[in-house]
């Protein structure tokens, strides 16, 4: 596996107030890891961090082993970024803006022809070189971006909120497109969306306040066999983890447990179980232990305290 980005202890203050606190990140090649938050989460801020745009107030970020900070030129030249609006010209051609783009990326001129057509054909764009930029769509005009940031072909490629404003469709074309992307390139992108992190990303951190909060592979944050179990009267943890069902539970409240069950086992073994044993019950739903159970919990009982 090669390492693209390795950052450690990285923080950004504006002034008094950190935007961005203590992150630790690592990616590999063919991994597509998502931020994920909500608004002033911090995500756009990590972003700038990881393409240079921005310095940190502290820590360290390697691009294929190149430190950023003492060779800044030559860890960017393997990374293109699509920031949150591309900034494109609209009094341009498509072709002339990705001409342009070559140019900014130190292509040699011979070869620029070639990139924009390759970049032009995986981005869908390639019956759009004669076009003004003025008159694309929205989608287009995302697609446009990313093939700015792909010219060079990059082993890294940073997005942000890109399918941010798409409709529907647009939304899953450029979805599409990151994950054939993603084949032979790692790709940090950022978003609000639980879906989209679900179902583009390998690996989720969700920021809060500046603050990774929660750091998993999607894979692993799907729903398993447990349960969330409200109990009436005076009740302890040991009550639950007795029953014959019960591999393990924890308390999450006053009288609320997470249970998660024996192999085999099932909600009416659980039910019974609890009655059996005199407890009384109010509550047995299943816990959605999947990115929007974990996303709202945490966010939520943030904002609750
Ligand atoms: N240039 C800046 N000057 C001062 N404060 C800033 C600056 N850039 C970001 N911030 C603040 O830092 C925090 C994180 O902002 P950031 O844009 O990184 O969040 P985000 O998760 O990308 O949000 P959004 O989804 O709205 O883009 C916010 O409180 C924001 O107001």
């Amino acid at each position: 596996m090669e390492t693209l980005v390795f950052a450690t202890n990285l923080s950004r203050d504006f002034g008094r107030h950190p935007a961005l606190s203590n992150l630790d990140l690592c990616l590999e090649r063919g991994q597509v890891l998502g931020l994920l938050g909500p608004n002033g989460a911090g995500k756009t801020t990590c972003l700038r961090l990881l393409s240079g745009l921005l310095a940190p107030s502290s820590g360290r970020i390697e691009i294929l082993g190149i430190d950023l900070a003492r060779r800044p030129l030559a860890a960017k030249r393997h990374l293109g970024y699509l920031p949150e609006r591309p900034p494109l010209y609209p009094e341009l051609r498509v072709d002339e803006y990705l001409t342009h783009c070559a140019q900014l990326h130190r292509l040699p001129r011979r070869a620029i022809p070639a990139a924009i057509a390759t970049a032009k054909q995986r981005c869908g764009l390639e019956d759009q070189g004669r076009r003004l930029i003025a008159k694309l769509s929205r989608g287009y005009r995302q697609r446009l971006g990313l093939a700015q940031a792909i010219l060079h072909r990059p082993p890294l490629l940073i997005l942000d909120e890109p399918t941010e404003g798409l409709d529907p469709v647009q939304m899953r074309e450029l979805r599409q497109l990151i994950r054939d992307l993603a084949q032979d390139t790692g790709i940090i992108l950022s978003s609000h969306l639980l879906p989209e992190v679900q179902s583009v990303c390998d690996r989720v951190m969700i920021l809060h306040r500046g603050r990774v909060r929660f750091d998993a592979e999607t894979r692993a944050a799907r729903p398993t066999n447990l349960w969330r179990v409200r109990l009436g009267g005076e009740t302890h943890i040991m009550h639950l983890t007795a029953l014959d069902p019960v591999a393990g539970a924890i308390a999450i409240g006053p009288n609320r447990f997470q249970v998660e069950l024996r192999e085999g086992s099932n909600s009416s073994d659980l039910a019974r179980a609890i009655l059996r044993s005199g407890l009384e019950l109010f509550e047995l739903v299943p816990e959605r232990t999947d990115l929007e159970r974990t996303f709202f919990d945490l966010i939520g009982a943030e904002e609750h305290a």
